[in-house]
């Protein structure tokens, strides 16, 4: 199995687009997910300087759902009330750049739109800062990760509820894995879920 750390998947699931996170990590492993209204926070439970383990990981606007491994998450959010997804993600990733840790971690970023079938993935790293727009395809995922993934990959998944989703993420063959979060698209709202 491979290590790839923090990871983020976009996908289309009966019609409906999805988006998931990950979190592996072998430095922090005590970790947990909270969901507080319209946002989701990843709280390490541990005493530490690290400004990079504690964030919220998920934010819903009426339209949107964007999921990150940092603190980008909310100005993402904020830059899509006046841009378009693309764009927010350009700004808001090139203008925070990688993490300054031992290990230059990289920012990532999806997001969904509510009645799309597009979705946009984001990742900043020491050597490269890409952006796609993805056509997202019925009963799979697009996922990228901080780690060991060049640009993005595909995996196969369906599921009935967002906690599902959530256990679905939980059981990708990565090391290492603490929790997940699932986020899907329902009539009038997002539906969260989360799994341990
Ligand atoms: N977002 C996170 O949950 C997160 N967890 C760990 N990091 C950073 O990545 C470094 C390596 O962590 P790990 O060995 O758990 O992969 C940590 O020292 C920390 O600076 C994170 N930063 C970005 O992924």
């Amino acid at each position: 199995m491979r290590y790839v750390g923090r990871t983020l998947g976009i996908g289309l699931n009966s019609g409906r687009p999805f988006a998931f996170y990950l979190l592996c990590s072998r430095s922090f492993p005590n970790r947990r997910a909270v969901v507080e209204g319209n946002a989701v926070y990843i709280l390490n439970q541990t005493e530490t300087d690290n400004p990079y383990v504690s964030y919220p990981v998920v934010r819903l606007t009426k339209d949107y759902a964007v999921v990150t491994n940092g603190l980008h998450t909310d100005f993402i959010a904020q830059a899509l009330d006046w841009e378009k997804p693309r764009k927010a993600l350009v700004h808001v990733l090139d203008a925070l750049d990688y993490e300054r840790d031992d290990y230059n971690t990289p920012r990532i970023a999806g997001i969904i739109q509510r009645g799309e079938r597009r979705g946009w993935l984001g990742f900043v790293g020491r050597d490269k800062l890409w952006v796609r727009e993805l056509e997202l395809e019925e009963g799979k995922a697009f996922l990228t990760a901080t780690y060991s993934i060049d640009s993005f990959e595909e995996v196969e998944m369906s599921f009935s509820t967002a906690r599902e989703l959530a256990e679905r993420a939980m059981r990708l063959p990565f090391e290492n894995r603490v929790l997940a979060i699932g986020v899907v698209e329902r009539k009038e709202e997002w539906e969260l879920g989360t799994a341990e």
